[in-house]
């Protein structure tokens, strides 16, 4: 059995776990592996015209999603009947293919973590809260940028005080899930089931906090969960993109309570550390990585460990499924593409208007409406503002994506945007945060 249908049947088995027996007997069992190209398509046989127009049109997406889980990237897939799928390539000499399919996963603990001069404060520190819960660092306050391990620990510590204490009651959430659980709590009238949740925690661990920011409800909420769980002694654990004195809409007495306990920074990896993590990920697929290939990876990719990560798996990935192994001009490939990858996305309409909205209570659809209480006129204004700041787009083109406001009105309100921006430093501080969170 060659990589390539190692790789499908894994990928079959996914789908099993998700499908009624029927349904995966009658579209995805059947499907054949016929070609893995470079570029990331993988093309399967299917029976017939019926049955490919049905797995085409219904089952495309569980099939990526399988794909990806089993490789670790994103594939396209393209479906070929019979009669039409390319001649089957001659048996190939056998290829130096890995006898099982290790799939790489890993959890998020202390063991798994890799330390180096860069991230070793901030595992200490999480180390220390982990095994003492509310004890001298409460809350605990880690920065850094992108990729750089913040929810690994918020889940190494998670995962620890889980082990020692199994009766705590340990709450971990994303600020921006924490920020839409209390719109609609507001929104429903039921903000006392929302307080019951959080103030109950043993631990909380809120990561991204950073997009607290400009959010007076969220903040006004999170403050008073802040100040229930504190007083009666539970741990706080908080990560961010960056320190507390940056994000520049926070009330200040957040602020300081952010301070209070410990804050401790992640830096990017230095030379050494980015080595390590390469051979631990490679072990992890049970890939033979030669250490020039972990070198020229490691002095190439910088300052994201997710992009580490990410070529580790590409080498994986043209090893199982091609029986290449890794050697430097394949590294340079994988480099190329995941540098591609992770281009930023360009920010789309539909992220400003949810950010502006979350941030001033109310929804998409109100802003781009008609209706002209002062909060929704006021959440239109700022998001035609960073529409405009961001993307650039005409009059014309704003006025549309608005309900079909014409130029003139988007030229008046953008003017006295500009306007309240000169007199109104919390607006002003609020805009930036909104700027910088839709772009990150
Ligand atoms: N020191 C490390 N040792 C091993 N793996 C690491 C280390 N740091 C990060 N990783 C891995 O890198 C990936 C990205 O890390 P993580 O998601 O924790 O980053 P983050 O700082 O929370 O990023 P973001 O702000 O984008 O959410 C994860 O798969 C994580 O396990």
């Amino acid at each position: 059995m060659d990589s390539f249908n190692d790789v499908l049947s894994a990928a079959k088995a996914y789908c099993k776990e998700r499908l009624v027996d029927a349904t995966y007997n009658l579209y995805i069992d059947g499907l054949e592996a016929v070609s893995f190209e470079g570029s990331g398509k993988v093309v399967l046989a299917v029976r017939n015209d019926f049955i490919c127009t049905i797995v085409r049109d219904r089952y495309t997406p569980l099939l990526k999603e399988a794909l990806a889980a089993v490789l670790g990237f994103d594939v396209e897939v393209e479906l070929v009947v019979p009669a039409a799928a390319p001649e089957k390539p001659a048996p190939e000499p056998e290829k130096p293919a890995p006898v099982s399919a290790p799939s790489g996963k890993y959890d998020f603990t202390f063991e798994n973590f890799i330390k180096g001069p860069s991230n070793q404060f901030a595992y200490a520190a999480a180390q220390a809260v982990a095994s003492n819960p509310s004890g001298a660092y409460n809350p605990l306050f880690i920065y850094g940028q992108s990729g750089l391990g913040k929810t690994h620990l918020l889940n190494a510590i998670q995962v620890e005080i889980k082990k020692n204490h199994p009766d705590f009651n340990i709450v971990y959430v994303d600020c921006e899930k924490f920020t839409n659980e209390i719109i609609t709590a507001i929104r429903e009238g039921n903000t006392e089931s929302f307080r019951q949740k959080y103030r109950a925690a043993d631990v909380l661990l809120v990561d991204d906090i950073q997009f607290i920011a400009g959010k007076e409800s969220t903040q006004e909420e999170f403050f008073h969960t802040f100040n229930t769980l504190h007083n009666a002694g539970k741990q706080i654990v908080l990560a961010s993109d960056r320190p507390a004195k940056e994000i520049k809409s926070l009330e200040e007495r957040l602020r300081t309570r952010f301070e209070w306990g410990l804050t401790a920074d992640i830096q990017p990896p230095d030379f050494e550390t980015r080595v390590a993590i390469i051979r631990r990920k490679a072990e992890l697929f049970n890939l033979d990585m030669p250490d020039d290939v972990a070198e020229f990876i490691a002095n190439h990719l910088k300052n994201n460990i997710r992009q580490l990560e990410g070529a580790v798996k590409k080498l994986n990935a043209y090893y199982m499924l091609e029986g290449i192994q890794p050697v430097i001009g394949v590294a340079q490939n994988a480099i190329k593409d995941i540098l591609n990858e992770t281009q930023p996305v360009p920010v789309t309409i539909e992220k400003i208007i949810g950010e502006v909205g979350r941030t001033y209570n109310v929804t998409p659809a109100e802003i781009r409406g008609m209706r002209r209480t002062a909060n929704i006129s006021s959440a239109r204004q700022t998001a035609i503002y960073v529409v405009r700041e961001i993307t650039g787009m005409s009059m014309e083109d704003i006025g549309k994506e608005f309900g079909g406001r014409d130029h003139s009105t988007i030229v008046y309100s953008l003017k006295s945007m500009e306007n309240n921006l000169n007199n109104d430093r919390h607006l002003k501080e609020t805009v930036e945060d909104i700027i910088k969170n839709v772009r990150s």
